[in-house]
């Protein structure tokens, strides 16, 4: 057998490591009917089926949003044409950026939960007060000068901007930059008053209860052609639907990306966004691997499985690495300057009784906020590694569940789709069979707990350093939110790392293993004074 070697936090070394652990003889009952099989075929018959008419905006009242719109259903033979048999999933190899019909959001193995196609930056002539409307929009324009925002005037301005048929649009790109571009002027509308507040005393106070019919009627007519909330969403608008390359043949790279819409202006929103976006460009890597790792889970190859689980680990690490220069690129004490707009109505004081959307439905509505925790990448390694049925079962984890229904429809089915799989083909416990396998498997539950500790880091420096209030732009509470999950991740290292037989380890992979359960002891007893002092400092932490 060759040697095993493991070092800490060296992708390399893992990649190395990996090679020719005995294969053993697994317990692992497969099930005997594919539920991925049967998820391939209803997403291939949701994207087949022609579409049904959408409401007139003038027409019937489309009804409370708290129910999630049906999809539109895009006429395709592509997804069946061109995905790939994974098998269970129809994933994009190629993501047919010439296809304007399919969804822009679409798993792939190369733009991962990227948007298929660059963002469509700027609005068709047709759309030239909204355009324009939302070039005036933020606090400080391109040129220096103050915009509508800044001035108060935003709510004002939205008057004069006429209220858009878009019934007939069924290209997807147009699609995506409508939703983007009418959540952006509903959120500026709804929390304009909340921001001016904000700036003057250090208190939101009330947004605007009311969403005027000409932004709320075409918002909820785009938001049910792509399947979304009618609400500011973290990938189909403000941070995977707003980027531009400046150099439209060089990379997704920090120095070659713009916004197309700020609200503040400000370089750190950039920063903020843009670290986002470039995070997230590593994802059609780790998509990659999750399925080699599923695959070769559901096989019982071991070999398979140790190079697909290292090669998670190092694209873990690189998008760690990568989040890391968020404390350059986005300052802390700027964060707050442009949050304000993208809070919630949902689980928020500045909207005690949601927003009526005028034109719609009398019944209010209510959303969670844009937030980092739409994102795909940590849920998709808590399904590989089954964080996720490891969590308390207690409302905090309720609310994590919700986060997972604010995102691109093709995402939720595709997380839905890993979490099922690795249940089948029991992940963790074919990891825990094979020593240097569990030790691998520990290394990528601790690029989660690494993200996840940095994470809660930015939240402590940026957040609860210069604000009491007490949720953030998802409606989570501030303290004990991120700290329930970072908590479930600390306690599975140190789970999986009391199973580790040391005696079948090498003394490198050996040290590897003391070193990441010794670090989660620490971190856990660091983690649980932490909260319990922020909870004594902030107010209403177990409400959700
Ligand atoms: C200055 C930087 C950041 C701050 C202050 C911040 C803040 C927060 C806060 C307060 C939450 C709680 C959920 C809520 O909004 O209610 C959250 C959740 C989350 N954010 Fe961020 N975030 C930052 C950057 C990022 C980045 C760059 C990513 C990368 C994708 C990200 C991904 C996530 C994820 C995955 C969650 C859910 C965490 C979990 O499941 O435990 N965030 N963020």
């Amino acid at each position: 057998m060759m040697r095993q070697t493991l070092r800490l936090q060296t992708a390399a070394s893992l990649k190395t490591a990996l090679k020719h652990a005995p294969t053993k003889t697994s317990t692992v009952a497969l099930a005997a009917i594919s539920h991925s099989l049967r998820l391939q075929a209803q997403a291939i018959r949701e994207y087949s089926t022609p579409s049904a008419p959408s409401a007139s905006p003038t027409s019937t009242p489309t009804g409370s949003s708290n129910t999630q719109p049906k999809y539109r259903q895009f006429h395709t033979s592509d997804i069946q044409n061109q995905a790939r048999e994974v098998p269970g999933f129809p994933i994009l190899d190629d993501p047919l950026v010439q296809n304007h019909s399919i969804p822009s959001f679409m798993v792939g193995t190369q733009n991962g939960f990227l948007p298929r196609q660059d963002p469509l930056d700027v609005l068709p002539k047709e759309y030239e007060a909204l355009e324009e409307l939302l070039q005036k929009m933020p606090l400080t324009l391109k040129d220096g000068s103050k915009g509508l925002l800044a001035l108060g005037q935003f709510g004002e301005a939205c008057k004069s901007l006429p209220q858009y048929d878009l019934s007939n649009v069924e290209d997807s790109e147009l699609l995506s930059a409508l939703y983007r571009d009418y959540t952006f002027v509903a959120s500026a509308y709804l929390l304009e008053p909340c921001d001016i507040l904000y700036r003057k005393t250090g208190d939101y106070g009330l947004g605007r209860s009311v969403l005027p019919k000409n932004i709320a009627v075409p918002l909820v007519q785009v938001a049910e052609k792509i399947g979304a909330k009618p609400f500011m969403e973290y990938a189909l608008s403000y941070a995977l639907y707003n980027y531009r390359r400046i150099d439209k043949s060089k990379g997704l790279v920090w120095g070659n990306l713009e916004l197309i819409r700020p609200f503040s202006g400000d370089p750190s929103e950039l920063g903020f966004i843009i670290s986002h976006v470039t995070m997230v460009s590593n994802s059609g890597e780790l998509v990659k691997n999750t399925m080699k790792t599923l695959d070769a889970a559901g096989k019982h190859n071991r070999e398979a499985f140790n190079e697909g689980l290292a090669k998670v680990v190092s694209t873990y690490e690189k998008i760690n690495q990568e989040m890391d220069t968020m404390w350059q690129r986005s300052l802390p004490a700027d964060y707050l300057k442009f949050r304000t707009f993208i809070m919630g109505t949902k689980n928020q004081p500045m909207f005690p009784k949601g927003v009526i959307y005028e034109g719609v439905s009398e019944e209010p509505m209510f959303h969670r906020g844009e937030s980092g925790a739409n994102d795909s990448m940590v849920p998709m390694g808590d399904n590989l590694l089954q964080l996720t049925e490891s969590m308390p079962s207690n409302p905090l984890t309720a609310v994590l569940k919700d986060f997972r229904t604010y995102r691109p429809h093709n995402h939720a089915e595709f997380l839905e789709f890993v979490e099922e799989k690795a249940r089948q083909n029991q992940v963790r416990n074919f990891a825990e069979q094979d020593p240097n396998s569990a030790a691998i498997f520990l290394a990528a539950v601790d690029q989660i707990r690494n993200f996840r500790n940095r994470h809660w880091s930015f939240t402590k420096e940026y957040i609860i350093k210069y604000t009491k209030h007490p949720v953030a732009t998802g409606g989570s509470p501030i303290v004990t939110w991120l700290p329930n999950q970072l908590a479930t991740v600390l306690r599975t290292m140190q789970e999986v790392g009391a199973k580790i037989d040391e005696r079948a380890l090498l003394p490198e992979n050996k040290a590897l293993v003391d070193v990441l359960t010794k670090r989660a002891d620490a971190q856990a007893r660091v983690l649980d004074r932490e909260v319990a002092q922020l909870r004594t400092e902030i107010k209403d932490q177990d409400k959700v």
